[in-house]
């Protein structure tokens, strides 16, 4: 057995940043990740990045060839491959940051634990290895959940979202299972590269989770560019065709029955902790009845050896979590043990349509059900001069705000570029700034940013 100073299984956001960061303090540091199209992460090869990627060519040239059925499939081909490019690219960078690295040994293998301290690998070129080190670091991630629905493994046609951004092919017709981020990303990025796409949910509320105003305005733009929404949506069957896929559905409110006919279907119905392969058992490793390891507020385990960081301990899952999950180790390791999982709240996150839907604090409905002393400041997108000036004018923008204190309890932004603009908002709240900063602050002009100006100077309702 080899003795390390720190292992790592998994090569995500918050692992590969605590590798650099160990190597660079002199750290002898093993790197085990199974998967070598997988170096640095779900969010560079099959999340942010590429999603990201494929929505901004969908939105940019898909109004190019919009009805040019030869076009649209030609433009998405193209843009299968840029996102391939892309991501190959950032994928040799960062198997370089660390593999270049004399203090790092990245290590192409699947790891599990055979006791708290030893971690075996079971190397790609079938040798195993085994490792010992005090210093444990899981970063395993998360994978697609696939649902108990009959003839969903037998399918050709259904896929996760890695296994549709390897589709050359525009499908002209998608169902999607699951209106959450994944599902609601997809369906914009397949309607604009020229869909039709249908978003099967089995909740009664469209995104339950946001205003009710926020989710009809977001509905509605959504059906404006041709999405189909069916919610209380039960998908009992689903089965090829020669010519297709057909799904089987039950409307659980309505009490009926239906079909629904597809070329591809993506499963979009949420992601859970890969947890499965570690056999934690060994090390004394403590797990949730999701399969998400138990940490505590400074992300170690149940063996005191062993942390654990980003989407495998449950919780939000976001590159940005995964990677603040890296300062707490570096906080608990070298620090003054100040930071905690407690303390990072709010956060923002922002669902990448078009305009895109930002969030961070609490949202209205909930603020006025437990009764809080709150006024509520809006404004349509459409009063902002630089929405004008990039075409996008649809959507809205409210901040609840403490009637006592005037600070900003949260924001939500259905607005062109509001995936940026929540940034400016997470830090006045962060700082403890009132409304009335951002009513006064000094913003670039034409931007969306300014539109702040004019949403803390509304009046509260
Ligand atoms: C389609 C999609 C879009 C997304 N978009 C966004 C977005 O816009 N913004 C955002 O913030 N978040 C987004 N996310 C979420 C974000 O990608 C994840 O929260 C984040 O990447 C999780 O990182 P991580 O550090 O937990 O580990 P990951 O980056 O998931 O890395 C885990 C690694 O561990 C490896 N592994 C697993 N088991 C083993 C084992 N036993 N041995 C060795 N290696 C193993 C895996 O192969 C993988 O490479 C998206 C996710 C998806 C799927
Ligand atoms: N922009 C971003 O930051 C971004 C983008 C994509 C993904 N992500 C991350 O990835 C994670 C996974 O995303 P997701 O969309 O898969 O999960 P999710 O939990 O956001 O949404 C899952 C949706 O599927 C529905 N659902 C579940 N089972 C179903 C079934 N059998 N039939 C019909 N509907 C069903 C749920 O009602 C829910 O609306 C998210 O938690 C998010 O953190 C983030």
């Amino acid at each position: 057995m080899e003795k390390v100073d720190a292992i790592i299984i998994g090569f995500g956001k918050g692992g590969k940043t605590l590798a650099a960061d160990l190597a660079g303090r002199g750290w002898n540091v093993a790197m085990i990740e199974r998967n070598d199209k997988m170096y640095g992460g779900t969010c560079i090869n099959i999340g942010c990045i590429p999603t990201k990627t494929l929505i901004h060519q969908a939105n940019e040239t898909g109004c190019l060839t919009r009805g040019d059925k030869t076009a649209e499939k030609r433009h998405y081909t193209e843009a299968i491959e840029k996102k391939n490019a892309l991501t190959a690219m950032l994928r040799d960078r960062n198997y370089h940051n660390l593999a270049d690295n004399p203090n790092i040994r990245v290590y192409h293998g699947e790891g599990r634990f055979i006791s708290h301290n030893t971690v075996s690998v079971a190397l790609a070129d079938g040798d195993t290895l085994e490792l010992g080190s005090d210093h444990i670091f899981i970063n395993t991630g998360a994978r697609s959940i696939i649902p108990a629905i009959e003839g969903v493994r037998d399918s050709q046609r259904v896929y996760t979202s890695t296994t549709i951004m390897q589709l050359e092919k525009l499908p002209q017709r998608l169902a999607i299972i699951g209106g959450g981020y994944i599902g609601l990303e997809f369906a914009f990025m397949y309607a604009s590269f020229g869909s039709d796409v249908t978003v099967l949910d089995k909740h009664s509320d469209f995104i339950p989770k946001e205003d009710r105003d926020i989710a009809a305005a977001v509905k509605a733009v959504m059906e404006k560019k041709g999405i189909e929404f069916r919610m209380n949506a039960r998908t009992e069957s689903i089965r090829d065709m020669t010519d297709g896929v057909k799904l089987s559905c039950h409307d659980t409110e309505g009490g009926y029955s239906y079909e629904i006919e597809a070329d591809a279907v993506l499963l979009a119905t949420g992601r859970r902790p890969e947890t499965g392969s570690l056999n934690l058992a060994a090390a004394g490793i403590e797990t949730d009845a999701r399969g998400a390891v138990v940490v505590d507020s400074r992300l170690k385990t149940s063996n005191p050896h062993v942390w654990a960081m980003g989407d495998v301990k449950g919780g939000p899952q976001f590159t940005y979590i995964s990677l603040d999950d890296y300062r707490i180790i570096r906080d608990d390791l070298f620090g003054h043990h100040a930071r905690n999982t407690a303390d990072r709240d709010p956060f923002a996150y922002a669902v990448f349509i078009d305009p895109p839907l930002s969030r961070i604090g609490i949202g209205e409905d909930e603020a006025r059900a437990s009764g809080m002393d709150i006024g509520v400041v809006r404004l349509p997108a459409a009063s902002v001069p630089r929405a004008h000036t990039l075409e996008q004018t649809d959507g809205l923008l409210k901040a609840v705000i403490d009637k006592q204190t005037g600070k900003i309890l949260g924001a939500t932004l259905f607005c062109a570029d509001s995936s940026e603009v929540i940034n400016l908002i997470a830090i006045a709240m962060k700082t403890g700034q009132p409304g009335t900063f951002l009513r006064d602050f000094i913003f670039t002009h034409p931007s969306m940013s300014e539109a702040l100006n004019d949403l803390m100077g509304q009046p509260m309702t």
